[in-house]
């Protein structure tokens, strides 16, 4: 394939290509393996992408089959050989050869590279082939040097396409593309050439290449594979062969057979002259020739993975084939295999859940790209694309083939977009997708452990997005209570008291499940065994308002008003009268209370929440609650629309009769009526800095915390009998006079290497001085 110097043109490879060039040669020796499936992988999507092509371009390629062949070829002298893979896929011309070997257009290429550079532990090998798909470079690892003739299919605009050559050597930061001087001798497609270097010479036996096809390369490709083998055979003689005189037939060699026999207590091997051989007769042996015979080996002929018995598939299969289909390097946590019929249609296929979410999926706004989410007809890629059938946003990363039988094969994607049977994909798939992750919550407790993790945030988003499986999310979400870990709703539901019609829970994101059980508002429930669910992510308490309900109990946020026990009515007569007397005997109290804190709160009642603290402050129905007030100010430049102010302040202060501090306040009040002005002012701060603490604990903001601390100093000294108005004894030493005139000493610099010129090492740790006159530093001898 070498042409004359005059027909090449030379081309700098990216620098970005001759980085990943070198990582990949000098990192992935141990992995050198992996050359031959990425370069079936990249044949088998050349042959993807024609076959698209072709179904809506007229005219389009000529009728030859589709495949990968490959053949090893050794060189006469036997001290070198070459491998020769050609693929009869989409080709390349001279322009796509140049751009596509010799620069690498993904994202996130220079970040890659730096890491891979720095031996970040992260990136290990293994993970640096599957993070990057090394494609094409990898070629480099077994190859000196490698040629790739090429040839686009034939078209309306260009009938008769040129074959064009790219040619590069392992080490050359440069490559080369000319006409092949050949001529076309490529239907269409793409011949890659490897000239193999010394120590790679072991992947010309069949028997290795064979073997890599099947351990990691039979699943890169949906088209045939076929491999160049030659055999001997021993076949008959023609009779014209024949001698003419008759030969002596050489006699077959005897067999070397033994007949081993066991005794209990010694193993006793004897030779006994098996009986036909006593008398040996010399069977009439057919006169034959030794014949080599050229053959192409199908070599991944097994039928796809999705087709067979899953009882037959091992483990190590399954990963191969995720691995090779999905380019995802991480083991997926689970799979499921499923057929079915479909409008007319029957379909086998599998399904994968990835080890975790792919971070794209949540950076990327607007319609998703769906592209692990196959659509075969039987056995060939159709499409990633389902228009306005794809799959809810919730879903989308998922993994999955679905090959059907009998869908037409040459319709556009438009067509085939309005089909009945891709109309069902959807539902189908999500219905698998439920299964597989069911029966990984029944089957595997540390699988699920995993997907509980990796997952519960996108269950509930999927709730709200996706009405029609709402209930089956639902039984993926799991939730900490104040009694028990990782329970399901319907779980809680079970485990009501009688009576009880609320599904109680408190939230407040970012908190851990522990801290929100200290919460205050939790006590009384958790002190007479209610279980409270804990919400510890910003979205647990969206859900709770987007659902209202489950199995007919609302949700009750135990910060807010409206919390019902659902005993009360059995509280009995004098129960009901004890509440109306310490109404009546609490009365001034709140009296008082409620023209005192008229700004925070909007009422003040008797609490049958608290157990130990004196009092909270709890959201009304419609107020915010201290969660949702935190959210509310992280999303919002703390505008204050009236409507957000008035929302604030629909909150209540309960206090706890109970409490010996509200008992002691309430004897304030009620001494009140003499008119002492003072004793007012110092109950008036003491209610203060309750509210303000009860702000606190009930997760509130104070409103102005400066004020809050001046008033518990003042309360402070006074339970101390110190004077309320002496001031700190600071001796304050003021700043000496202005001095406007300039330094004139030297400036000793901090001890900062980097300041000084041309300086390294032990001299650079020096401090610095700086000659006056030139500005240079110099160094202080002394
Ligand atoms: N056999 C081929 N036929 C046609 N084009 C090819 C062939 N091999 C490679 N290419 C082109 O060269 C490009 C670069 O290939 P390379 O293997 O480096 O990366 P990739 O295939 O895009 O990604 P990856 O291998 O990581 O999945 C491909 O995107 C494709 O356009």
């Amino acid at each position: 394939q070498d042409a004359d110097d005059a027909q090449k043109t030379k081309f700098e490879y990216q620098s970005d290509v001759t980085r990943l060039r070198k990582i990949v040669i000098n990192s992935l020796y141990s992995h050198r393996d992996v050359w031959l499936r990425e370069l079936i992988s990249n044949s088998n999507d050349a042959l993807e992408k024609f076959r698209l092509t072709s179904l809506t371009k007229k005219g389009f390629g000529n009728d030859d089959p589709l495949n990968i062949t490959i053949r090893a070829v050794e060189d006469e002298d036997g001290k070198g050989g070459k491998i020769i893979i050609t693929d009869t896929g989409i080709g390349m011309n001279k322009e796509e050869l140049a751009a596509n070997l010799g620069t690498l257009a993904k994202s996130g290429t220079t970040e890659f590279l730096n890491r891979a550079e720095s031996a970040d532990t992260t990136v290990g090998t293994g993970n640096l082939i599957g993070a990057f798909g090394v494609g094409f470079y990898s070629s480099f690892l077994v190859a000196d040097r490698v040629y790739v003739a090429s040839r686009p299919p034939r078209s309306k605009e260009n009938p008769e396409p040129e074959q064009w050559v790219f040619s590069s050597t392992a080490d050359e930061s440069s490559f080369e593309v000319y006409p092949d001087p050949r001529g076309a001798t490529l239907g269409q497609g793409t011949e890659i050439t490897l000239v193999m270097k010394p120590d790679a010479l072991d992947y010309l036996s069949t028997t290795k290449l064979t073997g890599l096809i099947d351990k990691h390369s039979a699943f890169s490709s949906t088209f045939p594979v076929y491999l160049f083998t030659q055999r001997t055979e021993e076949v008959p003689v023609e009779e014209d062969e024949l001698p003419t005189e008759t030969e002596s037939v050489p006699e077959p060699e005897k067999e070397d057979r033994t007949i081993e026999s066991y005794d209990d207590d010694e193993v006793l091997i004897e030779d006994v002259p098996i009986e036909e051989e006593k008398k040996p007769q010399v069977p009439e042996v057919p006169k034959t020739k030794t014949v080599t015979i050229d053959e192409w080996v199908h070599a991944n002929s097994q039928p796809p993975i999705w087709t067979r018995d899953p009882k037959d598939v091992t483990e190590e299969e399954y990963l191969d084939f995720y691995r090779a289909t999905f380019k995802d390097y991480r083991k997926p946590i689970g799979w499921h295999q499923f057929a079915g019929d479909a409008a007319g249609t029957s379909f086998k296929g599998i399904i994968f859940l990835p080890e975790k979410i792919p971070d794209s999926h949540w950076q990327q706004t607007g319609p998703l790209e769906q592209k692990d989410i196959r659509l075969m007809v039987k056995h060939v890629f159709i499409t990633s694309e389902f228009g306005s059938d794809r799959l809810p946003k919730w879903a989308s990363w998922v993994q999955v083939i679905i090959d059907a039988d009998d869908l037409p094969l040459n319709v556009s994607r438009e067509t085939l977009q309005s089909s009945k049977f891709v109309k069902q994909m959807r539902s189908i798939i999500l219905r698998h997708l439920l299964i597989l992750l069911n029966k990984l919550a029944t089957e595997d407790a540390e699988k699920w452990a995993l997907v509980t993790k990796n997952y519960g945030m996108i269950f509930k988003f999927g709730i709200a997005e996706d009405s029609k499986n709402r209930d089956r999310l639902l039984n993926l979400v799991r939730f900490e209570s104040t009694q028990r870990k990782d329970i399901t709703l319907d779980q809680y539901a079970e485990n009501k008291r009688k009576g009880q019609t609320q599904i109680f829970y408190m939230a407040d994101a970012g908190k851990t499940a522990e801290q929100i059980k200290r919460s205050i508002f939790v006590e009384k429930l958790e002190a007479r065994g209610y279980e409270v669910l804990l919400f510890t992510e910003p979205l647990d308490e969206v859900l709770a308002n987007t659902l209202r309900t489950h199995k007919k109990m609302p949700f009750q946020d135990v910060a807010k008003a409206g919390l019902k026990f659902g005993d009360e009515d059995n509280e009995g007569e004098d129960s009901k009268e004890a509440q109306k007397k310490l109404g009546e005997k609490f009365k001034p109290l709140i009296e008082w209370l409620k023209e005192e804190t008229k700004d925070v709160v909007r009422d003040v009642v008797i609490s049958n929440r608290l157990v130990t603290s004196a009092c909270a402050i709890v959201a009304d129905e419609i107020g915010y609650t201290a969660n949702l007030e935190k959210l509310m100010n992280a999303g919002h430049n703390q505008e204050k629309s009236e409507a957000v102010e008035f929302l604030k302040k629909q909150r209540l202060l309960e206090i706890n009769p109970k409490s010996p501090l509200i008992e002691g306040m309430l004897a304030r009040v009620e001494e009140l009526f003499s008119e002492d002005l003072e004793a007012e002012m110092e109950l008036k701060e003491v209610a203060s800095i309750l509210i303000d603490g009860a702000l606190v604990r009930s997760g509130f903001q104070v409103h102005d915390s400066n004020e809050f601390f001046v008033r518990v100093d003042r309360v402070l000294r006074r339970s101390l009998g110190v004077s309320e108005t002496a001031k700190a004894k600071v001796d304050i030493k003021p700043a000496p006079e202005v001095d406007p005139t300039e330094f004139e000493e030297d400036i000793v610099m901090p001890d900062f290497p980097d300041y000084v010129p041309g300086m390294f090492g032990d001299s650079a740790q020096k401090p610095m001085v700086f000659d006056k006159e030139t500005g240079k530093g110099i160094h202080d001898e002394l």
